[in-house]
């Protein structure tokens, strides 16, 4: 969100919508602004025009041309703030949110989550799930979620579909995995993984082709776990020929950050195996890294690729706890994420409260750690989410992914 006042261009009446009263944001120097009794003004394409002050009603409506009596007042209660940004969540998991979290990572991959995925080949059972769970976070006050799906392009499709019909700005991934598949009916061959990114890409853009694009498709390599060298070479190579978004999982877990060291001997670190294969631009989310070096944070910084906490995940399946501070210490940009179903809340406060739980965790393992304030955390879930994905034009209609 963008408080900057911008003067009107002419003073020809434009469609504004003007609204009156508490406003809450936060900026790179101040974590939380609260604007008491301020005058901000939306114009017809949505965006804000204006913020002034509300005793200079009078003034402001005849700068820019409105109506004074047209101005919508909130009561004392009420306030307005940035939407909430997810940078981090399984739309097609929230079917088994809240349950099936007694065992770590990989096990819980196996036993529970890739046989759930394998069911939305059924295209009436994925617009059921995806439909409660646009709704549900929009109602949880996620204006901005990054999406994971399943690996059926169909099912994607529709889940951008429906984000877009519901007014949700969405990037929604369909995943790729094309290397140990631990269920025998949810693992893509190599071309196939590749073929269909094309065409879930190539739809996208077809069906969103004048209407509002609120959904965007985001490559999606799994993680390293289970993508081989090839497929993440090129779907590096889809995502830079098309200048999209990156979003994959990086050291959530110390038995994943072993496996990868054994599948990739040659690399470094688990981000190396990542930087190797081109996945680390300025455009790509890793959601977890809860284990990560210092220089890997400062491969990290150098890419401009972003982190998103999952604090609830990290806890409930004992993976791991974040130090926020330390990411942030290396200049890192980072967002919060609820990671349904490894976290049980489809909420973006919930995230917030975890946030705080984990840093005080880390407080009570290290007297010296400074906790994060609650008005550190807003911003992280809202200022923060969007540094990772910040707005885009609506693309002009061309030929993608050729
Ligand atoms: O929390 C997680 N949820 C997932 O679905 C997943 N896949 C790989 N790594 C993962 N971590
Ligand atoms: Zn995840």
């Amino acid at each position: 969100m963008c408080f900057a006042s911008k003067a009107c261009s002419s003073s020809a009446a434009t469609n504004f919508k003007v609204f009156r009263g508490t406003f809450v944001h936060s900026t790179q120097e101040e974590a939380l602004v609260i604007l008491e009794d301020a005058l901000l003004g939306v114009d017809s394409t949505g965006k804000i025009s204006f913020v002034e002050k509300g005793p200079e009603l009078e003034k402001v409506s005849a700068k820019f041309g409105f109506n004074p009596s047209a101005v919508t007042q909130l009561s004392p209660q009420e306030f307005f703030m940035p939407g909430l940004v997810d940078t981090h969540i399984h739309a097609a998991q929230y079917s088994f949110a809240g349950t099936a979290l007694d065992l770590p990572l990989l096990d819980w991959l196996q036993t529970y989550t890739f046989p759930v995925e394998s069911r939305y080949s059924d295209l009436e059972f994925a617009r059921q799930v995806y439909t409660h769970v646009v709704k549900r976070t929009l109602r949880n006050g996620t204006t901005t979620a990054c999406y994971f799906a399943t690996i059926h392009t169909d099912a994607s499709l529709l889940l951008g579909e429906i984000a877009n019909d519901f007014g949700q700005r969405a990037l929604v991934g369909k995943v790729c995995m094309d290397r140990n598949g631990l269920h025998e009916h949810y693992k893509e061959e190599t071309q196939e993984s590749l073929d269909e990114t094309s065409r879930c890409g190539n739809t996208f853009y077809i069906i969103n082709i004048n209407i509002t694009h609120f959904s965007r498709p985001v490559v999606t390599p799994r993680f390293s776990v289970s993508c081989t060298s090839e497929l993440m070479l090129k779907l590096a190579e889809v995502a830079r020929n098309n200048n999209l978004h990156i979003q994959s999982h990086i050291s959530e877990n110390m038995d994943e950050v072993r496996l990868v060291q054994e599948l990739f001997p040659e690399s470094e670190s688990y981000t190396d195996v990542y930087r190797k294969h081109n996945l680390l631009t300025s455009k790509t989310i890793m959601a977890h890294g809860c284990y990560l070096s210092d220089e890997e944070l400062q491969i990290f910084h150098q890419t401009g690729s972003s982190l998103a906490h999952c604090p609830n995940s990290n806890l409930s399946l004992c993976s791991g706890l974040l130090d926020v501070r330390k990411v942030l210490s290396h200049k890192v940009k980072l967002g919060l994420g609820t990671d349904v179903a490894g976290g049980y809340s489809p909420s973006m406060l919930d995230a917030v409260r975890r946030t705080r739980d984990t840093s005080k965790a880390l407080k009570i393992q290290d007297p010296v750690h400074q906790t994060l304030t609650w008005e550190e955390t807003f911003r992280l879930a809202t200022l923060g989410g969007s540094q990772g994905i910040p707005p885009q034009p609506k693309p002009s209609f061309r030929a993608f992914w050729s």
